[in-house]
């Protein structure tokens, strides 16, 4: 056993206010981000309790799952617009900053929080939603919370959490080209399971960890949770450095200088050691699609929905494809979708927009497919419009929206309709995630793309060589 800690480790012990033996850690929170979808009541709490928010400039808010992404100016459903008017009146009541969804600023919470800086290395972040494990790519420890939790973050800026084991998800070789974050999160859910981290905090390390993008970083840590996990993140180096330089709420100049030292020094010491360590080797992770109704119902372009007498969850199997409309041992190449979402706080970003960008161009989407792209945040938009992206995809029939959460899950107006088969950047594939009876496969964004080309799953790297194409 080594002396050295972990960046988990580190965190959490210079977070810790309040400690007693059998009973959760209270610890301190640096960062709380929330949006309208579970903040009402909690504020609805502080009220009926005469208390004020206790730190306002360490929260954040933002619209994103309600918000139109066609038409801001049309919002149909009155729950949206009541819980975005809710948003509205309680930021403006306890002091909150608040990026409306008309806002420079606006976007997914879990897109804005990095772009703007909020995001930082060693800070403890909430936000109520579970996939704010996505700021752990920046070596900060990122928990989803409950409503409950939210309330008392705000009243008190700590949170009840009972110290988390910690894990080491190893990444040994590096990916082959052409196989994106996206594949590599996939595969490992696909490989290990979707309660594998239960209880723990993960580490992701190795060498195809540390060659990805912070985009690609944010991506894997996004899907933590699907792993079961509490939290996901990286140890912070010379990406998470630069990726933050010069960010809104990122000091400049001399104190920038001492932040980063303080940020490196985080890493987790080579000597630490984790409860527990899984592997896997980046060289055979192929690209991924997701054929069932979890995270873990995933297979490689190249192979098949699974065959009932081949597992031991038959039943599971069974319903899962019969939800998906699938036949059991069919090729995933032969499964033709009609409707492609870019998009989500998992694949939104600038860097997920042009790689798409690169296959679509030149190419149609085909007849009977739907397709639309939705930037992460506004500012993606904007940069993919400078860029002459958005063209490159209103070309070839995509529809360009505005930011939002949008397809990722039916709380607006961009629904699956029953029966309908989606080719989705998104984490989740559960049954009715994108409309009752909507079936949805899980891809990175060359994949989507590639499926609204072709109306079929196919691999990006045969595409790109044309050698199918
Ligand atoms: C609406 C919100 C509470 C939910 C979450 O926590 O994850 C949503 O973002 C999701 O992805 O399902
Ligand atoms: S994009 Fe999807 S997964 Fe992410 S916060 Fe929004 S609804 Fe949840």
């Amino acid at each position: 056993m080594g002396k050295g800690k972990t960046v988990i480790e580190k965190i959490w012990e210079t977070h810790v206010v309040h400690s007693e033996p059998e009973k959760p850690d209270l610890i301190y929170i640096d960062q709380h981000l929330v949006h309208e979808v579970t903040s009402p009541q909690a504020f609805e709490g502080l009220r009926l309790n005469n208390r004020k928010v206790r730190r306002p400039d360490l929260t954040y808010a933002t619209m994103d799952h309600n918000v139109p992404t066609a038409n801001r100016e049309v919002i149909k459903d009155e729950i949206s617009r009541t819980q975005m008017e809710t948003l509205r009146r309680n930021c403006e009541e306890f002091g909150i900053e608040l990026a409306d969804m008309h806002h420079p600023d606006q976007g997914i919470v879990h897109v804005i929080g990095p772009q703007l800086g909020l995001t930082q290395p060693g800070r403890t972040i909430v936000c109520g939603d579970s996939h704010t494990s996505t700021h752990g790519a920046f070596g900060a420890l990122a928990f989803g919370i409950g409503t409950s939790e939210v309330e008392h973050v705000l009243a008190t800026q700590t949170l009840m959490q009972s110290r988390p084991k910690t894990m080491n998800v190893k990444v040994n070789g590096d990916l082959p080209a052409g196989v994106t974050a996206k594949d590599l999160i996939l595969a490992i859910i696909a490989k290990f399971g979707v309660k594998f981290g239960t209880g723990h905090v993960i580490e992701y390390t190795g060498e195809a960890i540390r060659s990805l993008s912070m985009e690609g970083r944010m991506t894997v840590c996004n899907m933590s949770i699907e792993g079961g996990a509490r939290a996901g993140l990286i140890s912070p180096d010379e990406t998470t450095v630069e990726f933050l330089r010069g960010r809104e709420y990122v000091p400049e100049g001399e104190a920038f200088e001492q932040k980063t030292k303080e940020w490196l020094s985080l890493a987790s010491d080579r000597d630490a050691s984790y409860d527990m360590t899984l592997e896997i080797d980046a060289q055979e992770v192929e690209p991924q699609v997701s054929w069932g109704t979890n995270p873990s119902m995933v297979v490689p372009v190249s192979g098949h929905t699974p065959s009932i007498d081949d597992v031991e969850n038959k039943d599971e199997v069974r319903r899962a494809l019969e939800y998906m409309g699938l036949q059991e041992n069919q090729p995933i190449t032969s499964i033709e979708v009609d409707h492609v979402f870019i998009g989500s706080c998992t694949n939104s970003r600038l860097p997920d927009l042009v790689n798409a960008a690169n296959i679509v161009k030149g190419h149609k989407v085909k007849q009977g497919v739907r397709a639309i792209v939705v930037p992460g945040s506004f500012s993606v938009k904007l940069q993919a419009e400078e860029l002459g992206i958005d063209q490159v995809f209103k070309d070839a029939g995509f529809e360009w929206r505005e930011s939002g959460c949008s397809m990722c899950l039916a709380m607006n107006d961009d629904v699956v309709p029953a029966g309908g088969r989606c080719a989705s950047t998104s984490n989740r594939n559960f049954e009715g995630r994108q409309g009752s009876g909507a079936r949805t496969h899980l891809v990175s964004p060359e994949m989507a793309a590639v499926a609204a080309i072709e109306g079929n799953f196919m691999d990006v790297r045969k595409f790109q060589t044309g050698v199918l194409s």
